[in-house]
């Protein structure tokens, strides 16, 4: 189906509106009329600009406070209406958008609403123009879709139609079924939107936090099946007021709305893309190191009991195992890794999901026009295609294949006890490696990215935003969303602050950008990993005393329990059905990221929440005493 985007979604003047809906490849654009007021250019040279960019000026709106105003005023409306549409015709758009009245003047009276638009119609078909009503969910009289629809139908005019939104109907939790039963060629016109669940009025929810289906709590596909069912063919057009989205840079803002459109349109049935991946969790971990932060981080993960594994055929990269836990460190001085340090210092630039398709997996990354990536390859290499996500790291798809030699074998030289495995299975020299997973990977993201990360995961991998959590940081609020596979071997959390004081705001600072914060690891012994990390030497983070205090308040722990907690420095929490979570964080690598030891029993699925202040405040004391130069041992 054709795609639009209102110019209201869309930062900047209108010119670098069009541009970048043209250059993410919409087909057209709803044309709002405040972006054109504050144009200086004329409708006439709109039309050309849009021509030029191949884009159809699908509507003109929106067209305000018109039907069922008393008589005085009645004239002076259908004045106005004459010239816009003379501005329509010099845009080269047949189709106004009628919202409906929001004045305390509207009369409550369909009989007159419908006569006012008939009449608006006959003047508008007389120069082969069409009028489309939306009602408002905030509309003094009309507000439902069914009463616009009601109007539509006593005023029976071919040139008056029915326009439908999908935040007015879903919003106030109007049933959108009806739809699918209005003939399709009535439906002049649908716009859609999604948007966070809220608790505040419809129309400042509506003005300052729409975003684009996929991206909140809206059946936004399930209401496109309804309008698909009824034989509606024109465009699907997004239509977001959101403030965010007025401060971002147009073309990635216009990029992830057709991605939205892309998967919306697949989810309603009217296209098809190859599936999402089933998940098997994380592969690995690869880091873009120089040979000095190579060194360090190589002992930082030493105390936290991983061991060099293997060394790349034909790159300077080297392999850290432990259980199934496989994390790279990257120095070869070309190539995606090289580029990454050069931006962001040491940092992750890539992570591996065990996918079951990888083929499919890319070409559905592609369908929602997402770059791919394919690194040089030396001689006799595993080729592992990648998705780049939108701050650019890489996400490599590694499909297992029984009974082929993993990748690490393909393409590295495997160092003893690694060598004897064959497989890649759990390797270490213990036959009970302290920690054996990655259980989560957590992203620190600029303020207005987190719309677009959520889009990213929940489009091409099938993730699933868990609710957003509010986090006491001592500087000032972090907002995190888990996107997790259904089967629960992915998680990743997204972490968003607007203070560049907090843990996540330095991070974004540390690396000039997006990325990846934490990562933990999960063992079956956390206090026992926990305990080992730090006999080793790992910098592990300090727990107040009156952190414990609380913990045995809260959950009546006894104090055996709460003593085997502190003495290994744990954090813990307890879910409603009992599942159980331990945990402990290390202090960052190079004020960047860092590190976590979970341990989860009892079917627990978060990520302890609760302790997050805790953790963030251990962090900023740790870091202002760094900051006045003094060691982790003065914490
Ligand atoms: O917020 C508004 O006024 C407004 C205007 C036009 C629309 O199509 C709409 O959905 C909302
Ligand atoms: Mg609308």
């Amino acid at each position: 189906m054709a795609k639009a985007i209102a110019t209201v979604c869309l930062s900047g003047n209108l010119p670098d509106k069009l541009e970048a809906a043209a250059s993410a490849g919409f087909d057209g654009v709803e044309i709002f009329e405040s972006d054109l007021l504050s144009y200086s250019g004329s409708p006439a040279q709109v039309r050309r600009m849009c021509e030029d960019l191949g884009l159809a000026v699908t509507i003109y709106q929106p067209f305000r406070d018109f039907e069922a105003m008393p008589d005085a005023l009645r004239a002076r409306n259908l004045d106005r209406a004459e010239r816009k549409f003379d501005v329509m015709q010099a845009l080269g758009t047949d189709l106004v958008l009628v919202c409906s009245n929001v004045q305390a003047a509207a009369i409550d009276d369909p009989a007159r609403a419908a006569a006012d638009l008939r009449e608006m119609a006959e003047r508008a078909a007389r120069r082969g123009l069409r009028i489309g009503y939306e009602a408002l969910a905030w509309g003094r009289h009309v507000n439902r879709w069914r009463q616009a629809w009601d109007i539509v139908q006593r005023a029976d005019h071919t040139a008056l139609g029915l326009i439908v939104d999908s935040f007015h109907t879903l919003s106030v939790r109007d049933d959108p079924a009806g739809i699918a039963e209005v003939p399709g060629g009535r439906i002049f016109f649908v716009q859609l939107a999604d948007a966070p669940r809220l608790d505040m009025d419809v129309l400042n929810w509506s003005r300052h936090y729409r975003n684009f289906p996929g991206q909140g709590d809206l059946p936004v596909a399930e209401f496109t099946r309804a309008v698909l069912a009824s034989g509606y063919g024109g465009p699907l057009s997004l239509e977001i007021f959101n403030d965010e989205f007025r401060a971002a840079p147009a073309r990635r803002t216009a990029r992830d709305g057709l991605r939205s459109l892309v998967l919306v349109e697949s989810e309603a049935g009217a296209a098809t893309l190859p599936p999402p991946p089933r998940l098997d969790g994380f592969e690995f971990l690869e880091f873009a190191v120089d040979h000095t932060t190579r060194g360090l981080l190589a002992d930082f993960l030493g105390t936290l009991g991983f061991r060099l594994a293997g060394r790349h055929r034909s790159k300077e990269v080297e392999l850290y195992r432990q259980g199934r836990i496989n994390l790279v460190l990257n120095s070869e001085p070309d190539g995606a890794a090289a580029e990454h340090f050069e931006m962001h210092g040491p940092s992750v630039f890539a992570m591996g999901l065990r996918v079951d398709d990888a083929a499919a997996t890319l070409q559905r990354a592609r369908a929602l026009l997402c770059a791919t990536w394919q690194e040089r390859l030396g001689p006799g290499e595993r080729p592992i295609p990648a998705v780049r996500a939108p701050n650019g790291t890489l996400v490599y798809l590694v499909q297992s294949e029984p009974g082929r030699r993993s990748i690490w074998e393909d393409d590295f030289e495997l160092l003893p006890p690694f060598s004897a495995l064959g497989t890649g299975e759990p390797a270490n020299s213990d036959a009970e490696p302290e920690l054996f997973a990655i259980d989560h990977v957590a992203q620190a993201l600029a303020p207005g990215q987190m719309d677009g990360f959520v889009l990213f995961y929940r489009a091409v991998f099938g993730l699933e935003p868990e609710p957003l959590q509010e986090l006491p940081d001592p500087q000032g609020l972090v907002r995190s969303r888990a996107m997790v596979s259904r089967e629960g071997s992915v998680r990743l959390p997204l972490n968003v602050s607007e203070s560049r004081q907090t843990a996540t705001g330095r991070f974004i600072s540390a690396i000039a950008g997006a990325g990846v914060h934490h990562i933990a690891f999960r063992g079956a012994d956390a206090a026992h990993a926990a305990r080992e990390a730090a006999a080793r030497g790992a910098p592990m983070l300090a727990i107040p005393e009156n952190y414990y205090d609380d913990v045995a308040a809260r959950f009546g722990l006894d104090d055996a329990t709460l003593a085997a907690l502190q003495a290994a420095g744990l954090l813990y929490d307890r879910d409603a059905s009992g599942g159980e979570f331990r945990h402990a964080y290390t202090g960052a690598f190079e004020e960047r990221f860092f590190f976590e030891i979970v341990e989860r029993d009892g079917g627990y699925r978060q990520f302890g929440a609760a302790n997050a202040g805790v953790r963030m405040a251990a962090q900023a004391r740790r870091q202002a005493r760094h900051g006045q130069g003094l060691g982790a041992e003065e914490l």
